[in-house]
């Protein structure tokens, strides 16, 4: 398969990190710290950048990278830079064939703080660019909730690989969703999952392992033959997409089940393996542009699942034109069949406005 190699570093790099964000969680300091946007960074985004990182430049030394994260304040902050140091050089996978595909480790602080800052790439619509969400939902991370560690290649402005690291779904592809799913902190037993695709090759899930890679299988969205039995994902924030427009598309679609709320890119996998249905993202600012890293895996592998994702005003996203989907507002993401019914409601309830 084309790609091959690119799918197998970026599901290892993320396969591993996903230990390093675990491992945060459950240490009492998490090393929050607040953005210039007020959002909140810890020691697990930091430590999972910096691994994964490491692991493209070290496969693929001439890609660019598009992070969420930059070593800014690390540079000026010695303690929190130690903490992350520590976590960086103590998380490995449980396989030395698995290790040496990642390239070796990095070797010093400095190292470290290199690798994250090669996120600054601007991103653009020529060659080789990844887009990295080293915790997506970062909230939720916090709350013990979803979260999802994200990774995605594009190649001329195209989403062409895809992985997500979903620790707190769970591995039954087929389990119902509520919203209180992967609360409980304590259980993680059968939680844990690692999706994949490939443009034009289908899209897979598989358990995450603290090893090496386990055997996976192909997901695909929901046959949907009745819209009004849809269940449909939101963002837990309320500050993130619009709860009232979602309602309101919802109501006029006939739908009656409570909506699913979650955090992170998990709803993009969610609905990819036919555990929901659609996912809503209408926008409650005029000025907030998406960033690619929120979205470029979930709609490679959505897309590869049978389902459509476009913008609010149904158009499709566009990943060519720097960090931000500048070009877009929001996100309708359906199974095919359905995506045209569900993207009329959608505008004829934003114009209603
Ligand atoms: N105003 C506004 N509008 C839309 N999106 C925003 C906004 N502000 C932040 N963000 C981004 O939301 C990312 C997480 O959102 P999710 O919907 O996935 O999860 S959540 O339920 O809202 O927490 C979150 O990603 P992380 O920072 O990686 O957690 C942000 O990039
Ligand atoms: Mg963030
Ligand atoms: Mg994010
Ligand atoms: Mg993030």
């Amino acid at each position: 398969m084309s790609y091959a190699k690119e799918l197998q570093v970026a599901e290892l790099a993320v396969q591993r990190a996903t230990l390093l964000t675990k491992r945060v969680f459950h240490e009492k300091a998490k090393g929050t710290t607040s953005k210039d946007d007020k959002s909140p960074v810890t020691i697990g985004d930091f430590g999972a950048q910096a691994l994964i990182i490491n692991a493209i430049r070290k496969n693929f030394p001439d890609d660019e990278i598009v992070g969420e994260e930059d070593a800014d304040d690390l540079r000026q902050n010695e303690p929190l830079r130690s903490q992350i140091w520590e976590l960086v050089q103590k998380t490995k996978l449980d396989d030395d064939a698995a290790e040496a595909v990642l390239g070796g480790p990095l070797k010093s602080v400095e190292d470290m703080l290199d690798a994250i800052d090669a996120g600054k790439s601007a991103g653009g619509a020529k060659g080789r660019i990844w887009a990295l969400d080293p915790i997506d939902g970062t909230k939720g991370f916090l709350r013990g909730g979803q979260y999802a560690v994200c990774l995605a290649l594009m190649v001329d402005g195209e989403v062409t690989v895809g992985v997500l690291g979903c620790p707190n779904l769970p591995v039954d592809d087929k389990a119902p969703l509520d919203s209180s799913i992967g609360a409980d902190q304590n259980d993680e037993e059968g939680k844990g999952v690692l999706f994949s695709a490939v443009l034009g090759h289908g899209a897979t899930s598989r358990p995450l392992s603290r090893a090496g890679l386990q055997p996976s299988q192909p997901i695909s969205m929901k046959p949907l033959s009745d819209i009004t039995q849809a269940t449909f994902c939101e963002s837990v924030e309320a500050g993130h997409s619009s709860h009232g427009d979602q309602a309101a598309i919802a109501n006029k679609l006939g739908i009656t089940k409570q909506s699913v709320r979650m955090d992170s890119q998990a709803k993009y996998a969610s609905i990819a393996r036919g555990a929901g249905d659609l996912y809503l993202r209408l926008p409650v600012s005029k000025t907030y542009q998406e960033k690619i890293w929120d979205h470029a895996a979930g709609v490679v592998i959505v897309g590869e699942a049978g389902g459509t994702v476009t913008d609010a005003f149904g158009k499709k996203l566009d990943f060519s034109i720097g960090r931000t989907l500048s070009a877009n507002k929001g996100v309708v993401a359906a199974p095919k069949a359905i995506h045209a019914e569900v993207s009329k409601v959608v505008i004829e309830v934003l114009s209603s406005k």
